[in-house]
């Protein structure tokens, strides 16, 4: 286990515990995020880390355990949490502009022109200008979840919650995706929470990785991922990457 735990952490989960019926997904959690870091969860399909994130995201209830932001209680949803899933979940009947828009509908202080000129900022955080007003079908799933990220940035959570985000896209919008995220987190300095299934994407994107084990999902172990940012293709052909990369899978699969 990783002996690094940030001093005041963003995101703190105590003991937490998480049974559905007979199945327990959770048992015993315990996580520290810092403010502004990245950290993957990985683990075998069905060791909790969708539970784990929809828990912190407000969505569900721990059976048992603790779950802060900032030192106060995770009551439910919030808006100092933003969610990207695998899909993007865009309303097909409004504009990209206009799906944006929708999410900032709650923000105090706000008018409506305030709301076009945020959305029209994020959508361009996001490399999509020019479509503004193409309907979510006109889109590539790489630009719905650019939509998506763009919605849940323009509220400025504090928290980004990411669960597969880019798991049903091709290798190479992927890969794209991957950079714009690094980019979007360099520039904003928000802290990432990111669920996967790509290890090269743990490793690649994460200042630590959390590894899980099943049945039921624990913590197993806190990977430090101390490679020098930036991080390009190259630091992904070092040995030292791959040798990460490597221990990390190693964990994994010994723990199936
Ligand atoms: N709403 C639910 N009702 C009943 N059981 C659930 C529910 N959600 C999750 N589970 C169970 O909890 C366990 C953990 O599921 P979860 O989806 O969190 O795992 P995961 O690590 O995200 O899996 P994957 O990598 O396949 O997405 C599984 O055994 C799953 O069947």
């Amino acid at each position: 286990m990783s002996a690094q735990h940030p001093a005041s952490p963003k995101l703190r989960a105590a003991g937490i515990v998480k049974r559905f019926g007979s199945v327990t997904a959770l048992e015993g959690v315990d996580l520290e995020v810092g403010t502004n870091e990245f950290v993957s969860i990985v683990g075998a399909s069905g060791c909790g880390k969708s539970t784990l994130l929809s828990l912190i995201a407000g969505l569900e209830e721990p059976t048992s355990g603790t779950l802060e932001v900032d030192g106060a209680p995770i009551t439910g949803p919030g808006r100092d949490r933003g969610v990207v899933f695998q899909h993007a979940t865009l309303m097909p009947w409004l504009t990209v502009q206009q799906n944006v828009e929708f999410a900032l509908r709650g923000e105090r202080g706000l008018s409506r022109a305030d709301r076009a000129d945020r959305a029209r900022e994020f959508l361009g955080l996001v490399g999509l200008d020019g479509f503004e007003r193409a309907r979510p079908v006109e889109l590539s799933g790489g630009m719905q979840q650019r939509v998506a990220l763009a919605r849940s940035l323009s509220y400025g959570p504090e928290i980004l919650l990411m669960d597969e985000p880019f798991g049903a896209l091709d290798a190479l919008t992927r890969r794209t995706m991957q950079e714009l995220l690094l980019e979007v987190w360099e520039r904003h300095r928000i802290t990432v929470l990111l669920v996967t299934h790509d290890i090269g994407e743990a490793v690649v994107t994460s200042d630590r990785v959390i590894v899980m084990s099943p049945r039921p999902g624990r913590v197993q172990q806190i990977v430090d991922v101390p490679i020098a940012r930036p991080r390009t293709l190259a630091s992904e052909r070092t040995v030292e990457f791959q040798d990460l990369q490597d221990r990390i899978l190693g964990l994994i699969h010994g723990a199936e």
